[in-house]
């Protein structure tokens, strides 16, 4: 290792890899379908990365310091990693050379899968919006060390000229097998953290490889610390000092940062312990996230010694702009107490975030000011380590501005409306609570008159081209308005009339109108803004586009209402009126910083329960109110739980208690790993729970029984992930499935999710198997009789 090992003043810890206008995403895709091969592939993608590296030199970092990250994965860093480890599970084995190592194609197989073999499976990263491809790691799973993509990035960087020095980022050995799971045969019990040894052996190569390339540093990623088992494995002596001491140890390896982020590393009630132990380890540089975390004691701080203090002040997961004055603050406090070195960067990756403010058009007037995306934040993070070392007068005019910014976006009108205050703050019990669920059931089954396995779908149908197409052409003036709203009526009608023919007995309008879920209510409320450029990494080539909520929450007027009602009006069953949950809402938009979620979730909900109003006076009958997001946003840590499942299920009981006791209320949730949440859902108090669960084969309707749940559950009996049409016969399984472990009377009969993504030949066939299925299963005698039970209730 080089005895120099200056680390750079300012530095942020990954950057957006798809690229300003997407470029990589489309170059991906395109390579996929044909279009291009593995060479057109790398061009694209080595010519997005040299890009990068210019345009974060012109926004102040240096080519020649370590100071640039490189972080360029085609699909994902976990990926990355997978490869570079070679650590293939079983089915994939033949996939890796004779050298352990992954090409391109391979790579892209691993993330795709091919023929019978499932891909690896996509999980979320920490508590963001982010999705990873989970390593499956086995007893014999082997580790190689074949960074050759990251060896061959440094030393292509490093051959151009003027020599670009960048610092190669790994997802760190701890983390990568935290965020493992056993491979499939694995022995009960089997943690892919006991193989950790072997996984630093294949670092400790790769390490020597950057090494060797010319990487001076390199930035080890271990944000798996701000976990439940953070605080034993960070904790003096444990698992962490013991890795890092191996890999501080060896000869042949550059200079290395570790980082944390997404909160508090380690025991969170040792604030910067964690880092003491990496530095006592003996690692150059160690990270911590100081926007979500804790600030690190002055005990922890000392025992840093020289180690360096990389300073997450900068917010990696937000867009607002910094109060570079609270955050110089911090920077100043760390460096005073104890004469700890420090840099000044960013919580996270900028992964999170949208490339460029200055790409939107078409924001609010005053709305740009007050944000930051990734290249803003870049900047911020040089401002503050230049005001650091040359001290307040040296960003005099940088501090005034975001000060200036700040105090307009405080005491803007919007920002606080007291109209919305007073309403939130007024708020009695009664408005988060309905009558008794039983008396509920008996009054909406007198309205509706369901049958006994009452059929539906989730929402939305297929978005054929022409939808899409229709979408975009009013969006670009070739269509009128008044032509896009006849053509959706169109849809509407045609969707209406298939599920009436399909025999479906709970209908949908089929959310032709809906561009996206969340995005559709953003654009309706008060309060949010849409960006046209704001596009995010969610996971692979897929990119979203969340909305920016800055401002009090309210609903100006019903716009769900005309649709529902529109479709209500071409039938005679009962048509569902669709919403999406304040927590969903939250969960997949940019919202604002100042003031607690909860708040922000309540204004969220008041708007939704006056839509609800407007849909029962227009005489909807049920109506659903979609949270996909309710187990997304649950905390890192399990003793954070409790308080985010208050307000979360808060914020939907205020959305929802409003509706008279005849109305049902749905909820629907994209996912079947109840166990924790599974009282938080029974708190929901929603009339009927549609779920995700064919993939498991039902195996959620045990623990509903075992839970002793009691209202309307729709298991999922159709797995809409591909375009695999599930057979009667196997429909009509899994729902004897469900009924052997639930009562009829709470059972419904629907897909796992909507239709959207998928295309009308398989959703008609599907649709109409399930159909069959369920009346096929109605016809069973003893179900017969309940039937019969409930028509004379
Ligand atoms: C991700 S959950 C989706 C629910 C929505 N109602 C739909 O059907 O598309
Ligand atoms: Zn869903």
């Amino acid at each position: 290792m080089s005895t120099e090992c200056t680390f750079p003043a300012a530095t942020i810890l990954g950057y957006p890899r798809i690229g300003p206008n997407r470029e990589l995403k489309r170059a991906v895709e395109s390579y996929w379908a044909g279009g291009i091969d593995e060479a057109g592939l790398q061009r694209v993608a080595d010519e997005l990365q040299d890009r990068t590296v210019a345009r974060l030199v012109e926004l102040g970092l240096s080519a020649a310091d370590s100071s640039i990250p490189a972080d360029f994965a085609l699909y994902d860093q976990v990926l990355d990693a997978t490869a570079a480890l070679g650590a293939l599970p079983a089915r994939f084995a033949d996939l890796a050379g004779d050298d352990g190592s992954v090409g391109t194609a391979e790579y892209f197989t691993l993330a795709r899968g091919d023929g019978d073999r499932a891909p690896l499976e996509l999980t979320k990263w920490f508590d963001s919006n982010y999705h990873y491809l989970v390593p499956e790691i086995g007893t014999a799973t082997t580790f190689s060390a074949g960074a050759h993509r990251l060896t061959a990035t440094v030393r292509r960087q490093r051959q151009r000229e003027r020599g670009v020095v960048l610092r190669p980022v790994l997802v760190g050995p701890i983390t990568y097998l935290l965020l493992a799971k056993a491979e499939e045969g694995s022995p009960e019990g089997f943690d892919p953290l006991s193989r950790i040894d072997d996984a630093v052996v294949a670092y400790v190569g790769i390490l020597a490889s950057l090494a060797e390339a010319g990487a001076e540093w390199v930035q080890l990623d271990e944000p798996g610390l701000v976990g439940d088992r953070g605080g034993e494995l960070a904790a003096p002596g444990g698992l962490v000092e013991r890795v890092y001491r191996q890999l501080a140890g060896t000869a042949e390896r550059p200079a290395l940062l570790v980082t944390t982020g997404y909160g508090t590393a380690g025991n969170p009630a040792k604030p910067g312990e964690a880092l003491a132990v990496l530095a006592t380890a003996g690692v150059e540089a160690v990270h911590a996230d100081l926007v979500k975390g804790a600030k690190p004691s002055t005990e922890a701080l000392q025992a840093l010694g020289t180690t360096r203090l990389v300073a997450g002040v900068v917010d990696g997961r937000n867009v607002w702009r910094n109060n570079l004055q609270a955050s110089l603050e911090v920077l100043e406090h760390l460096q005073g107490v104890t004469g700890t070195v420090v840099t000044a960067a960013t919580s996270t990756s900028l992964l999170h975030v949208p490339h460029d403010v200055q790409a939107e058009t078409a924001l609010p007037e005053h709305l740009p000011a007050w944000l930051s995306f990734a290249d803003q934040k870049v900047r911020e993070a040089v401002v503050l380590a230049r005001g650091l070392d040359g001290g307040r007068p040296s960003i005099a005019a940088q501090l005034q501005d975001a000060d200036a910014a700040l105090r307009q976006r405080a005491r803007f009108d919007g920002v606080v409306v007291d109209r919305v205050r007073n309403r939130t703050r007024d708020l009695t019990e009664e408005a988060f609570t309905r009558g008794p669920a039983e008396r509920r059931a008996e009054v909406q089954q007198q309205r509706l008159g369901l049958p006994v396995l009452p059929t539906t779908t989730i929402g939305s149908f297929p978005q054929t081209g022409e939808v899409r197409g229709a979408r975009a052409a009013v969006r670009n003036g070739s269509i009128s308005q008044a032509e896009y709203d006849q053509f959706l009526r169109q849809e509407i009608a045609r969707v209406v009339r298939l599920q009436e023919g399909l025999g479906l007995d709970v209908l949908v309008h089929g959310e032709p109108e809906r561009n996206d879920m969340v995005q559709y209510f953003a654009e309706n409320f008060d309060g949010f803004a849409a960006t046209e450029q704001g596009w995010v990494q969610s996971y692979g080539s897929r990119c979203t586009r969340p909305s920016i909520l800055w401002g009090d929450v309210s609903r100006p007027q019903a716009f769900t209402v005309p649709w529902i009602s529109f479709a209500q009006s071409l039938t005679e069953r009962p048509l569902k009126g669709m919403l999406t949950g304040p927590v969903t809402i939250l969960a997949w938009s940019f919202v604002r910083d100042d003031q607690p979620l909860g708040n922000t979730a309540n204004q969220v909900a008041l708007a939704l329960r006056d839509e609800i109003a407007d849909l029962e006076a227009a005489g909807v009958a049920i109506v659903q109110v979609d949270e996909p997001a309710l187990r997304e946003l649950l905390p890192l840590r399990s003793a954070d739980h409790q308080a985010y499942l208050t307000w979360s299920v808060r914020a939907f009981r205020l959305a929802t208690a409003g509706a008279a006791d005849q109305t049902q209320i749905h909820t629907h949730l994209c996912y079947s790993e109840f166990g924790e949440v599974i009282s938080a859902i029974d708190g929901l108090d929603a009339d009927v729970t549609s779920i995700e669960a064919a993939r498991s084969r039902l195996e959620v309707v045990e623990d509903l029984a075992g839970f002793g749940y009691s209202r309307g559950i729709g298991p999922g009996v159709y797995d809409i992930h591909s375009p695999r049409v599930p057979s009667e016969q196997e429909i009509t399984a899994l729902i004897r499935t469900a009924l052997a472990a639930l009562p009829a009377q709470q059972l419904w009969i629907n897909p796992d999710c909507g239709l959207k993504t998928r295309g009308y030949e398989e959703t008609v066939v599907s649709l109409r198997n399930l159909v069959a299925a369920a009346r096929t299963v109605r016809e069973g005698t003893d179900i017969g009789e309940i039937e019969h039970a409930l028509a004379h209730s």
